[in-house]
Order: C-alpha cells, then structure tokens, then sequence
C-alpha cells in the first residue's frame, strides 16, 4: 500500500505492525548514517546538513515539465502531482516561469467538472482529493489569472452534493466517507471563502467518532489511529471552530510517542519513521502549539525539532528531492511533505496565531530555512494571505 492510499483496517482490534527484522534493517541503516556524521570533521558535517536547494529545484522543474504543455500523461493524479511540485518550488523561496505557470493553469482549468470540483483529469470524476490539490496548486501559483480560474460557486455545489448523511463527506459521488473527505471538504470550503453551517453541519460529530482508544484519529470510526488521518482530523476541528470538542490531552500524548529514536515520526504504533510524517505527525503537533500559544502566549515544543530536521536532511534527502527512508527512492509525494515537515520544524508560533511565524531553531546552515507555511492548509504563507483576500474582496464585491 502507498502513503496516499487509506488503509483496508476495519477495526481497532487489528493493528499493523512492522517486523521485528524490518526495524532493525531501518535502525541499521539510520544508525551507520548518524555514525558516519559524528566522526567527520565538523566542515563536512556542515555540509552534509545543507539542503541542496538547487538540486531539489531541478528535481521539481524536470518533473513539471515532463507533463508536457498540455500535462497529457494518462494519470489520475495529476492535480496532486501539480500540487506537490508547485508546493514545494514555493517552499524552497522559488516560483515557476510564466510558461510553466500557464500551462498548469489550463491544464487544472481543463480538470474542473461541469458541475463544479476538479477531477485526476480533465473529463475525469470531480473528487475531494483532487479537488484539494487543484485548489492548493492555483492558490499556490497566486495572481488573478489562478485565483479566477476556480469557480466558486460551483465548487461549493459540489461540496453540497457530497455531504453524507452521517455528517462526513464522501470523496467522490457514491465514494467513501472517511476524515480525507472531511479535511479536504473543510480545507477547501475555507480557503475559498465559500464555509458556511450547512458545510459545517454533522463534521465535529463525525470526526469526534473517529478519535481512537489510543488518542489518534483513524479514517474511520473502529479504525486504527494514523497520523495522515490525525493531521486532517485535527486541522478540520480548528476550522470549523470545534477543537475543544476532541481530547486533545489524550491526542497529543499519542502525537508525541510517534517521534522514533531515528529523528522522524512514524505514522502509526510499532509501524516505521517515514519522511512523510514529518508533515503529518509534525504539522499536527504544530497545529496543538499553535493552539497554546494562541491560548497561553508560550508553546511548549510537543517534539524534537532537532531530531526531526536531521532526520530529513540527513536519512530522507538525496541530491535533488527526498524519499520515505534510506534504501527507498525519491518521489515528489515525499519531496512536498519533507520540504513541508521541515519548514514546520524550523518555525515558531507567536501568541495571535493569524500573523506570520518566526524562524526558531535551524539546523544546518541558516541558508537551509524554507518559507513558512500555513499548517491548516498546507499553503505557503504569504500565498494563503493573498487568497484569503481576494476570495474575501470576490465576496464583497
Ligand atoms: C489531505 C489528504 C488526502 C491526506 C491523506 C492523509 C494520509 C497520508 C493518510 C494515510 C493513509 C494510510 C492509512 C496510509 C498507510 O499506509 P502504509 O500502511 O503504507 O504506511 P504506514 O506503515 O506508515 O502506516
Ligand atoms: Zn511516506
């Protein structure tokens, strides 16, 4: 199974776990990493630090390109495929040329359904997922020309049509509910300004059921908690104002046991570390300082930022992108949410939680700090700002 793909577990009762030989193999080889880096001269360990912001670069440009002008690869991932290159040119401080931008505009225009939501193509069914993913790629590129090109009104039809009787929301017409669908709904609906109650209605109740024995949130209710649900579960009860409904003290508590001896973060009990998480599990934690400062003026750091930026920069880089673990290769899934763990590592909360982040600790060479991001979205900061006033002004208007 993939990172992207919900797991088939139906009950609590069954957990997944990872062998007792497949730890040891990961150990090993995380171990003899960390080994190497402490016995070399401190330059060299400097170096070993940096991120290949160039590298990685060229890595996103390549695969942006290999699209072709009119991204006619058949694939049902291409949204997200947008999302996770453009995503992560705007982490690293860089933006695309004005080719590139305008063929991803098309192309997204081209996946947008008749009656409103982005499919994996164009003519394919609109779904939540790719919906997201459109959404945070236009919003990402910025400018009038992106940010015009998303029909509101109808994408809020089609949220309205995938409200499930449960209170959740289903992927796609005759999908399934899970908290994916909740987040990706919410995520959208707010970000474009189009959240009302009638969108609202039933989340809390539906997202609360899913809130595990553990503390975690599972995809669906009687599932294992995961920090790919936890993470989506979390940042749809603070948009929709209902965070204080969660146990939040028993949430944290299972987030935090998630950081491994390895640096990273796990995405479930006894399972691997997988750069990915650094994302998931560390944005969530993010997500709860955040809710601190805003409530007590001072965030107590809920992980190991430290451990967490050497495990990216050290197990999950590579020259030009980032992959899961040593021994795995990279792919732009794991380069998006590396880059995006390690900007929500490098930043801290100030007390009114709408206004920018400040730098903290960086590991590495001052000149490895990324652009901060929005933690509820995923969106680099500035370039929600932006969104957030144009789709208020389109309001108004
Ligand atoms: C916005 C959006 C669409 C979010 C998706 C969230 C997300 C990543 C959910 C994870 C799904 C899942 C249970 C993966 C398990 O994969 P696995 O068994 O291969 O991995 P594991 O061993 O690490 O659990
Ligand atoms: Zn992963």
């Amino acid at each position: 199974m993939t990172c992207m793909e919900p797991s088939s577990s139906s009950s609590a009762e069954w957990k997944a776990t990872a062998s007792q030989e497949e730890q040891w193999a990961l150990e090993h080889h995380v171990f003899r990493i960390y080994q190497l880096f402490c016995k070399i001269p401190p330059k060299s360990q400097a170096v070993m630090l940096e991120l290949q912001r160039d590298n990685h670069i060229e890595y996103l440009m390549k695969g942006l390109r290999q699209l072709g002008p009119s991204f006619s690869v058949l694939d049902a991932n291409r949204p997200w495929i947008c999302y996770w290159i453009l995503h992560s040119i705007a982490l690293l401080g860089d933006c695309v040329d004005e080719d590139l931008e305008s063929n991803a505009i098309d192309f997204l225009r081209r996946c947008q359904d008749q009656h409103g939501g982005y499919g994996g193509g164009p003519g394919q069914m609109p779904h939540l997922a790719t919906t997201y993913a459109a959404v945070n790629s236009l919003i990402t590129l910025g400018g009038h020309k992106a940010l015009s090109s998303i029909n509101r009104g109808k994408i809020y039809s089609f949220l309205r049509r995938m409200k499930h009787t449960s209170g959740g929301f289903s992927m796609h017409d005759g999908g399934e509910v899970d908290v994916r669908a909740c987040y990706t709904a919410i995520s959208v609906a707010s970000a474009l300004s189009i959240l009302d109650k009638e969108l609202i209605l039933g989340v809390g109740d539906y997202i609360l059921s899913c809130q595990t024995y553990e503390g975690g949130i599972a995809g669906e209710p009687g599932s294992e908690a995961h920090g790919g649900y936890t993470f989506c579960g979390l940042a749809a009860m603070i948009l929709i104002n209902e965070v204080n409904r969660l146990d939040l003290p028993n949430l944290t508590d299972w987030l935090v046991f998630r950081q491994g001896v390895e640096g990273g973060f796990q995405g479930r009990t006894n399972k691997l570390v997988d750069g990915c998480y650094s994302f998931w599990q560390g944005g969530a934690a993010v997500l709860i300082q955040r809710l601190h400062a805003a409530s007590v003026g001072e965030a107590e750091d809920l992980f190991q930022s430290h451990a967490l930026q050497q495990y990216i920069l050290l197990c999950s880089q590579v020259e030009g992108g980032f992959r899961d673990k040593p021994g795995k290769s990279r792919d732009h899934y794991h380069t998006c949410y590396c880059l995006s763990g390690l900007s929500a590592a490098q930043f801290r909360w100030p007390k009114d939680a709408d206004s920018e982040p400040l730098p903290g600790f960086v590991l590495g060479p001052y000149s490895n700090l990324l652009e901060p991001i929005n933690p509820l979205y995923n969106i680099v900061f500035d370039r929600y700002d932006e969104a957030r006033e144009f789709f208020t002004e389109s309001n108004d208007a």
